[in-house]
């Protein structure tokens, strides 16, 4: 692994009106690094990808990725990486392949090898016979799927998969973590953030906790099981305040009393 960071990031904090929602997070990532982003919901985990990724262009501090600023060259950025995002709209309307044709244009891949690699993820993906299907037809992980090959299309050096699990039945899961440990051999650098903590356990070489905007732990699954607990989910609910005791089904039962 090399000693010089691809991912910079210096005193980032991001606030939407007067809510500070990142404080003042510094991190260094390096080439080949599987980081898994987990923290609950709302701590800022998509607000730190989408400034990674350059769809929020305003914050304080500093992003570099491969010596690039974020503020000053967004669009170099965007060539190094590749998303796959929570939320995505895919064009339901195209075929897998017109919408794979899309994005490689975007990415000013040439003709042959978009198509030829289009066809070859999609097949890959168990998406051969569906290629030429229009998605409106598509199920929730097939079109999950179709997200995923459209992150990786342009072989970026960064992949970025904010829960690229949802809505995967178990073979497909399987596949995605096989995919991502192979794609770390290849010397691909993956932000991977998810609530699967299992998932994120075996997967990540780095895991990286944020809560309330700030990173509260950060490092390998090993080093946080031997300073916290055993596995991650408790690893998670002590750090983030989660007592045991807390009751919360409690006051939802009773809620209907
Ligand atoms: N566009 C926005 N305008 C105002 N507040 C926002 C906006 N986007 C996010 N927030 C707030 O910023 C905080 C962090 O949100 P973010 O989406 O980064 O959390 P998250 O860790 O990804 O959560 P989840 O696990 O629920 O997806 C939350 O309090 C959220 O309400």
């Amino acid at each position: 692994m090399s000693n010089t960071p691809l991912i910079q990031i210096r005193n980032l904090s991001k606030s939407y009106g007067s809510k500070l929602v990142l404080k003042n997070l510094s991190l260094d990532i390096y080439p080949g690094q599987v980081i898994g982003y987990i923290g609950p919901n709302g701590a800022g985990k998509s607000t730190t990808v989408k400034i990674l990724t350059g769809l929020i262009p305003e914050f304080e501090g500093e992003v570099l990725v491969n010596g690039i600023s974020m503020q000053s060259n967004p669009q170099e950025i965007k060539k190094l990486i590749g998303y796959v995002p929570e939320n995505a709209e895919l064009y339901e309307v195209l075929t897998p392949m017109e919408y794979l044709d899309f994005i490689g244009k975007l990415y000013n891949m040439e003709d042959e090898q978009l198509h030829s690699r289009a066809s070859r993820l999609l097949t890959a993906f168990g998406l051969g016979n569906n290629k030429d299907d229009r998605m409106d037809t598509f199920s929730k992980g097939m079109r999950q799927k179709v997200l995923l090959i459209s992150g990786i299309i342009h072989n970026p050096q960064i992949i970025i998969l904010d829960e690229p699990l949802s809505g995967l039945d178990a073979n497909a899961v399987i596949m995605i973590k096989e995919l991502i440990m192979r794609l770390s051999q290849e010397g691909k650098t993956i932000f991977y953030c998810s609530h699967v903590m299992d998932v994120v356990e075996k997967v990540s070489d780095r895991i990286l906790l944020i809560n309330k905007g700030e990173i509260i732990a950060d490092g390998t699954f090993e080093s946080l099981k031997q300073n916290h607990a055993d596995t991650l989910e408790r690893v998670f609910a002590k750090l983030t305040g989660r007592d045991e005791s807390d009751n919360e089904t409690d006051a939802i039962i009773n809620a209907f009393n």
